[in-house]
């Protein structure tokens, strides 16, 4: 049987656990596809930086690698914009199906990338890109195609969520959780893709765009990363039986009767919710996602979000899925964006908060400062005061109210005399 072969590209904790398993589970892997899958060649930066891998497969040449005559699937796992979009157009154009672990280039890029691959006949598959081992893209684009999605709510970033579980256990601020996360290795030297959300949102446009049948790009969404979570953050919301996640949601918003139509919101912040909440009990690096559809109810996806082997299973079945096409002599159908909804700004979303003042306990304090959340049309949910000597502090959830409202609410509150300061001003998702 004439194997199928397979250029990877990048070899780095993705790329070599992918050589890994591809090789010790070769006889496996050729039992699921119909023919042996084998890798014909690894594209490396440093080819001296890669003694385990035979030196006949190395090669500093990617471009050359992915339009060889003889290579049918590529796989890259080099990451980043340039050169992976270069040379997954270039594989897809020389009639290679492609796989690939990329959020970053698939939520910048992922329509051109996928009408090309239309065009050439090929597939693309990025199942890795998405909370890693966890099965979540092909559920979306497949086993859900039938269904109509509202709501795809997750925590998709394991170096947030790490330092967050840190920081509520501990008690200890955003920079210490931090150092801890980096010397442990959960956080890569430039930690910023992953603290300031970047990372985050290239995957909630990725779930958004599949879920939604619609195109949505990282700059679609709007993003908050946890670089300002405090440990007064954390610390107020276990008073209120909460905990802070750094959550991606992607919601479809129905058209409203005054003409407005049908849209979609996408954001990445920051957000207390309820222990009680399932999102909540999710510590350390890992990930997991709700999915609400009309027909399916609610689904939920838990697992490992990183790390080279869980990533590499991803990969892993992405490659026996394209082989298997590649096999068959057709390609699957590519993701539609045929509903082609506009994102509706964060401006416009509603969202509850929960901000907390220290105030001067003088008589009129907490009518000054209902009246300023009243001004801006914003309704208070609850309110506690708990007093201090001259002062008090008060702890206040609101209820639904546009984004822009509740800025603007704040702002005002800076202003007031009696307020001393704003504590903690923080989203809150998930409260009945
Ligand atoms: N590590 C994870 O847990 C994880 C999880 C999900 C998705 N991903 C994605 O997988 C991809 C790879 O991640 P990683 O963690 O393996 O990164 P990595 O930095 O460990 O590996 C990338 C490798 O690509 C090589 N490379 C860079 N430019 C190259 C070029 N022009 N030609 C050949 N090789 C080149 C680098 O030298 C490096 O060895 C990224 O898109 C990442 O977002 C990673
Ligand atoms: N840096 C990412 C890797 C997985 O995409 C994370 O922390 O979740
Ligand atoms: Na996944």
């Amino acid at each position: 049987m004439k194997p199928l072969k397979v250029a990877l590209l990048g070899c780095g904790t993705v790329g070599s656990a992918v050589l890994r398993l591809v090789d010790e589970q070769a006889a496996d892997l050729t039992a699921r596809v119909g023919r042996p899958v084998q890798v014909a060649g690894v594209a490396v930066r440093r080819p001296d930086r890669h003694p385990d891998v035979p030196a006949g497969l190395l090669t500093t040449d990617a471009l050359g690698l992915v339009t060889r005559d003889d290579v049918d699937l590529v796989v890259e796992v080099i990451g980043g914009i340039e050169p992976a979009r270069t040379l997954i157009q270039a594989a897809i154009e020389a009639g290679k199906s492609v796989v690939s672990a990329n959020k970053a280039l698939l939520a910048e890029d992922g329509v051109a990338l996928h009408a090309a691959a239309a065009k050439a006949g090929v597939d693309l598959y990025y199942e890795a890109a998405v909370a890693g081992a966890i099965p979540l893209l092909r559920p979306l684009r497949e086993s859900l195609a039938g269904d109509q999605i509202r709501r795809v709510v997750g925590i998709v970033n394991g170096t947030t969520n790490y330092i967050l579980s840190r920081m509520a256990e501990t008690g200890h601020g955003f920079a210490e959780a931090l150092a801890e996360a980096t010397e442990l290795g959960y956080a890569e030297a430039d930690p910023t893709a992953d603290v300031d959300g970047f990372d985050a949102a290239a995957k909630a446009a990725i779930l958004a765009s599949l879920g939604f049948h619609t195109a949505v790009t990282a700059a679609d969404v709007h993003r908050e990363g946890i670089s300002s979570v405090t440990a007064t953050d954390v610390a107020r919301a276990a008073e209120i039986g909460c905990t802070v996640k750094l959550l991606a949601i992607c919601e479809r918003v129905p058209a409203n009767g005054d003409g407005e139509g049908e849209s979609v919101a996408v954001r990445v912040h920051p957000a207390m919710i309820p222990t009680s909440h399932p999102l909540a009990a999710v510590g350390g690096a890992f990930n997991a996602v709700f999915v609400e559809a009309e027909a399916a109810g609610q689904l939920m996806f838990y697992g490992q979000g990183a790390g080279g082997e869980p990533t590499a299973s991803a990969v892993l079945g992405d490659l026996v899925a394209v082989a298997r096409n590649r096999v068959a002599g057709a390609a699957g159908a590519g993701p539609t964006a045929y509903a082609d909804l506009p994102a509706r700004p964060i401006a416009e979303t509603p969202t509850r908060y929960h901000v907390s003042l220290d105030v001067a306990d003088v008589p009129g304090v907490l009518a000054t400062v209902a009246t300023a959340f009243a001004e801006h049309g914003v309704s208070i949910a609850t309110v506690r005061q708990d007093g201090h000597g001259d002062a008090a502090t008060l702890v206040i959830v609101t209820h639904s109210a546009p984004d822009a409202a509740l800025s603007a609410t704040i702002a005002a509150l800076r202003e007031v005399p009696a307020v001393r300061g704003v504590t903690s001003v923080l989203r809150v998702e998930g409260l009945s």
